[in-house]
């Protein structure tokens, strides 16, 4: 029986749910909350739906021990708004109030965690619930590499699937555009392309303005990131095989970063290394400073 836990459910977890349910990959979804009012609504608005009905259990923390995935979308996005490092002590509160029932339910399926700031949140999670770095990843830079795709596509006008390549580091702050990995239908980016020769520096620009677009929308572009959270799921869940850039343990850099990772139904399983250039070794390494002075900051 396929089984999705996840905690916080008013924006992305509602959008994860409901694509969850309507495609019909879970047998049974478990929804958790702070607020019942908000969970027992939520199962009110599935069950009343055309769309394929599957089993669903409500604020019962025991119900954790037959998850295949637990995902965590913990959030105070109204603080969020203002900025969204200010959500920072409310999650961190909301992770360690969780870990006595993650520990003691017997859990033994992998954390997909989506929330802020996502690779030093990963790696808080990782510890306060004890669990092996194999069975902990966040979504990470999967997102801003979707975009990196997106707008190196439209610069040489090819279709975005044409694109390959990385945008690793930390989501929210240090972005590290593997350039040395991006390539059009398997050429570099160092050659022009269908006659334009590309501006890196434009491009990192054009990345941050896409993700600009879409955090005005009105639920801060759940869809985006919900989609890519599928796409993972979908692995976890089946016997498959991906390499994605997620929030995973680098013990090159000693921390959780953005990387490239296979991913498996165990969770975490081989690094794709790059190749770098110096400058973007350089980057991940103030990458990974931030994202371990941002998880000290939260163990304090
Ligand atoms: N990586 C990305 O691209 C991306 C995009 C959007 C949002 N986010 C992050 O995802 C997280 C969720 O965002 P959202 O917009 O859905 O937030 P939200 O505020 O709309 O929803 C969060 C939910 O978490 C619940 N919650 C809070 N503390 C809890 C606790 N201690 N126990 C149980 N439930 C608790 C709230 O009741 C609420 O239902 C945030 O951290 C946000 O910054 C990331």
């Amino acid at each position: 029986m396929r089984t999705i836990a996840v905690i916080g459910l008013t924006n992305l977890g509602v959008t994860l749910a409901r694509l969850l349910a309507a495609t019909n990959r879970v047998d049974r979804l478990v929804f958790l909350d702070q607020d019942d009012q908000i969970a027992v609504g939520l199962a009110a608005d599935l069950a009343a739906s055309p769309a394929p009905h599957c089993e669903v259990v409500i604020q019962d923390p025991a119900a954790l021990k037959a998850a295949d995935v637990l995902v965590v979308t913990i959030g105070q996005r109204f603080l969020g708004q203002l900025d969204s490092f200010a959500q920072l002590a409310g999650n961190v509160q909301a992770i360690q109030e969780w870990r006595s029932a993650v520990t003691e339910s017997g859990f033994s399926g992998v954390v997909l965690n989506l929330a802020t700031p996502n690779e030093a949140l990963t790696g808080l999670i990782q510890q306060e619930w004890q669990l092996p770095v194999q069975r902990v990843l966040g979504t990470g830079t999967i997102t801003d590499t979707a975009r990196l795709h997106q707008v190196v596509a439209a610069a040489v006008e090819q279709p975005t699937s044409s694109v390959t390549g990385y945008m690793l580091g930390q989501h929210d702050g240090n972005l590290v555009p593997i350039w040395s990995s991006v390539r059009v239908n398997g050429r570099s980016i160092e050659e022009p392309i269908n006659g334009h020769s590309l501006d890196t520096a434009k491009l990192l620009v054009d990345v941050r303005e896409e993700e600009y677009r879409v955090l005005t929308t009105v639920d801060k572009g759940s869809y985006t990131l919900c989609s890519w959270a599928l796409a993972i799921l979908d692995v976890l869940l089946q016997n498959g095989s991906t390499v994605l850039p997620v929030a995973v343990y680098q013990p090159q850099y000693q921390c959780y970063m953005s990387f490239p990772a296979q991913i498996t139904r165990a969770g975490v399983g081989q690094f794709w290394l790059p190749r770098l250039y110096p400058v973007e070794e350089a980057q991940l390494k103030v990458a990974a400073t931030a994202i371990k002075t941002q998880l000290t900051a939260m163990q304090g």
